[in-house]
């Protein structure tokens, strides 16, 4: 018997209609038999919105991000990545696509230049110095960092290596996970700023996990706020003050006292 797939059809299927550049629908996480770190989390994202994502501690905001590039694996059809379902697109396409940047910046020894050349590298292309420069450029570090060995850079240093490393990739999509929270106040404008400047210059779409409300009312166009794995108000940083869930209100109250 002869099977034909109609593989035009399928692609159709694998996409979705929504325009946004990430779409996520109804997300679950259940671990260990029942227990539910995410619980039917719905939202649409557009190209270059900077989205933050704040929520008390344990209530799943990590592992909300880590499923946008597939650190843990999604169910099929819940993460949509310009209308295709991210389980279906190679893992390291999607990795190269959706950037991640992590509390403590993780490098590999060498110089800065040899962490910056190292993702398109994987891809076999050779950065020039100049396409190095550029990065640490849009990182906000001198170009003189890129012959320095990562050993004896400041945390801040490091951070901003890592950017420049991510952003190498060309990512479409930044996820940041409380990134300057081991910073300190300069550095983390340092981050801010390169992370504001490149939305507004390339149009590249930011989801961010933090714990300062007032970093997230500097950067963010929408915010999220996720509290026992369920998203329970997505509003803009000048409503944070109208949140109407009394959960919301609760820990709005709390993280504005600290
Ligand atoms: N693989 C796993 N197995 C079991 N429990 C897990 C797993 N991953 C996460 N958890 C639990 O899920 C909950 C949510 O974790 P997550 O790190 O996403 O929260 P968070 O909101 O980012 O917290 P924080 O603000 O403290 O970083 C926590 O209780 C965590 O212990």
């Amino acid at each position: 018997m002869c099977i034909s797939i109609d593989w035009g059809r399928k692609a159709a299927l694998q996409k979705r209609s929504s325009s946004a550049k990430i779409s996520i629908q109804s997300l679950e996480r259940v671990v260990e038999l029942d227990n539910h770190i995410l619980t039917g989390i719905s939202v649409d994202i557009q190209a270059g919105q900077v989205v933050g994502i704040i929520g008390p501690s344990g209530s799943g905001k990590s592992t909300l991000l880590r499923a946008i590039n597939r650190l843990w694996e999604p169910p099929g059809d819940s993460i949509f990545l310009d209308g295709e379902d991210i389980t279906k697109l190679n893992v390291l396409t999607v990795r190269r696509r959706v950037g991640m940047l992590f509390q403590t910046p993780l490098l590999f020894d060498g110089t800065v230049a040899d962490n910056v050349a190292y993702g398109p590298r994987l891809q076999g292309k050779r950065l020039t110095d100049a396409e190095i420069e550029g990065y640490l450029r849009q990182a906000d570090l001198d170009v003189s960092f890129a012959k320095k060995s990562i050993i004896g850079l400041s945390v801040g240093q490091a951070q901003r290596v890592a950017l420049a490393r991510t952003l190498a990739n060309q990512p479409e999509v930044l996820l940041l996970d409380e990134p300057t929270s081991a910073l300190d106040p300069v550095s983390t404008r340092h981050i801010e700023e390169s992370v504001m400047h490149l939305c507004r210059s390339t149009g590249l779409t930011v989801i961010m996990v933090s714990h300062s409300i007032e970093q997230v009312k500097r950067m963010a166009d929408l915010v999220c706020l996720v509290v026992a794995g369920e998203l329970i108000e997505v509003l803009k940083p000048t409503e944070l003050v109208c949140a109407r869930n009394p959960r919301a209100q609760e820990y709005l109250r709390a993280a504005q006292q600290q």
